[in-house]
């Protein structure tokens, strides 16, 4: 498929305020372990702002743990994760979840968009046109009614987000969506990832990428053997507070 280097439009009657739903969200102490092993060993945060927020840190640092915590894909062993003060499953329901890998059901594109709004609870009548606008907003509307399964994993990290676009989440956890693709589908992934954020969803996205990261990040997480090291603003790219953080920008293996 033809990537389409213009920038992506906005979904029109998005509201820039969706994010506010769900925040300021604050983590509290938040602990993982798996036998004697504490995989997220306390970690604390507060995101008050809608500005997409990278998570950074070498393989193994916890970073898809903590955000399959935040979205209550596993419950913690201690702690607590609080979205605006609304209950797990309201808190849940606002926020959509893309990962490295999408998975596509056995249908069209389209199908799979409308399967997604049929699970929210959207009306079948609505379902076509909702799942037709959200291609159309990230110039896929060409893959409508492509059988999703063939798509190259670069289409299908395309569409997985479209879908979860359209489900108008207030916050988007992106768990190294562009991991395995190639810079061109990186690229675009990268643009609907800002529109989206533009439409005022809170983004919160772990990447390897750094430049992406540069790109994208209004604060960095920076997370290392279960912790969280440093949540600074972007300039953590040019002053990183701890040695930890230095020696990861600089590409060095961790300690
Ligand atoms: N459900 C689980 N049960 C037990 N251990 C787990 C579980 N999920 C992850 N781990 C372990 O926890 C550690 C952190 O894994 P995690 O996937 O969060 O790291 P990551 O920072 O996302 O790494 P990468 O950048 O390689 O994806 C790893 O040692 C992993 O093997």
């Amino acid at each position: 498929m033809l990537l389409q280097p213009a920038p992506v439009p906005a979904i029109p009657d998005a509201s820039l305020t969706r994010a506010a739903r769900l925040l300021p969200l604050r983590v509290t102490d938040l602990r993982f372990r798996s036998g004697e092993t504490e995989l997220i060993a306390g970690i604390s945060l507060t995101l008050d702002h809608a500005g997409p927020t990278v998570l950074l840190g070498h393989n193994g640092a916890g970073k898809s743990l903590l955000l399959r915590l935040l979205h209550g894909l596993l419950s913690p062993t201690a702690g607590t994760v609080d979205w605006g003060g609304l209950d797990a499953a309201a808190a849940r329901a606002q926020q959509a979840m893309v990962f490295q890998r999408p998975v596509m059901l056995r249908r069209s594109v389209r199908a799979n968009i409308e399967y997604a709004l049929g699970l929210q609870g959207h009306p079948r009548r609505f379902r076509r046109s909702l799942a037709l606008q959200a291609l159309e907003a990230a110039g896929l509307a060409g893959l409508a009614e492509r059988p999703a399964r063939v798509l190259s994993g670069g289409e299908q990290q395309l569409v997985a987000l479209a879908r979860a676009r359209a489900l108008r989440p207030a916050v988007l956890l992106l768990d190294e969506p562009t991991a395995s693709l190639d810079p061109a589908h990186s690229l675009a992934v990268e643009r609907q990832v800002a529109a989206i954020a533009d439409e005022g969803v809170k983004i919160v996205m772990a990447t390897h990428d750094l430049g992406q990261a540069r790109r994208l990040a209004a604060d960095v997480l920076f997370m290392a053997g279960g912790r969280l090291v440093e949540h600074t603003a972007a300039a953590f790219f040019d002053r990183p507070a701890t040695p930890a953080a230095a020696a990861f920008l600089r590409g060095e293996l961790a300690a």
